[in-house]
């Protein structure tokens, strides 16, 4: 027999989802620098040793450099910006499972909650992008050689605008749908299956998750979402930190001067701090959706 699906809630999954958000921030953001700097970091020339040889050394640098807090550069703009991207991607898949189910009470198969998360990947990217463009322009600067150019978030959005108008702030929103579609497909997808097969495995379909399952869903979900969004995550990276003018085509001339100067293990770079952080960090925001879920449907049931 199958098992009704409890009412789908977009608002509740845009409250839960931000709270989500912000759980995946604390425990993902050192990570995330790392990142960001490796994928950055201009190609070897030869007889130079590069500025950081991976993520021990990028680690080390950085706190030797910078101190503990060069980890944690720029987390005021996702704190800020990744609550309402993952109020908004957990809203859109909400809707998505909506637009997909053909009766409210329907389990969706593995096929319409990939098209969900996609729905949910499209409608981010109008956060997404921004998001993306100011924190990965923090997350660089003074790292390698540069001069400090924004004092905070704010102030490099303003810069921007001022600078490059509108235009300058959507600099890579190509990249961040190739980006972001697939991944969300992924993530979502991953999530319910992983989660409705640990449910049968341990058959405790009465009682739903234990903690642990639901670190553990969550967990795999993300590293399913960087498996397919990091190619695309490379390029984006490259296309919004560059100086103006480097790529004007965009994607199209980011992607095959990537791999003419780098092959293609370049479209790879920053993977194992990448992964290092999608486990916990997915983990903990899964963790925190669920819980803050769990809160509203007993503090406002009918929302
Ligand atoms: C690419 C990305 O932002 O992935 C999110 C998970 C993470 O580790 O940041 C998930 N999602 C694309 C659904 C926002």
């Amino acid at each position: 027999m199958s098992e009704k699906a409890a009412p789908i809630s977009p608002l509740k999954n845009f409250l839960a989802g931000g709270f989500g958000g912000v759980c995946l921030v604390v425990v993902g953001h050192p990570l995330d620098t790392i990142k960001v700097r490796l994928q950055t970091q201009p190609a070897v020339v030869a007889g130079q040793p590069p500025i950081y040889k991976g993520t021990v050394d990028c680690f080390v640098k950085i706190v030797k450099n910078e101190g503990f807090k060069g980890l944690y550069k720029g987390m005021a703009a996702p704190v800020v910006g990744v609550a309402p991207i993952f109020a908004l991607s957990f809203f859109g898949y909400g809707v998505g499972k909506k637009l997909v189910a053909s009766h409210p009470d329907q389990q969706l198969g593995i096929h319409q909650l990939f098209v969900a998360g996609a729905i949910s990947g499209v409608m981010t990217t109008v956060v997404m992008t921004p998001g993306e463009r100011i924190k990965c322009l923090l997350q660089i600067q003074q790292g390698q050689g540069a001069a400090v150019k924004y004092a905070g978030p704010v102030d490099c959005a303003v810069k921007l605008m001022k600078e490059g108008g509108i235009k300058s702030m959507y600099k890579g929103t190509c990249a961040t749908l190739l980006r972001d579609v697939p991944a969300s497909s992924m993530y979502f997808m991953t999530y319910e299956t992983t989660k409705k097969a640990l449910v049968n495995l341990s058959g405790n379909s009465g009682t739903g998750l234990s903690p642990f399952q639901t670190l553990f869903a969550g967990g795999f979900a993300g590293i399913l979402n960087w498996a397919v969004a990091i190619p695309a995550d490379v390029m984006k990276s490259r296309l919004q930190t560059a100086p103006e003018g480097t790529y004007p085509r965009g994607v199209r001339d980011v992607f095959p001067a990537l791999l003419r100067e780098e092959g293609p293990k370049g479209f790879f770079k920053g993977i194992a701090p990448v992964m290092l952080r999608a486990f916990p960090a997915n983990a903990a925001c899964f963790m925190g959706f669920e819980v803050a879920l769990s809160f509203l449907n007993w503090a406002a049931p009918n929302l």
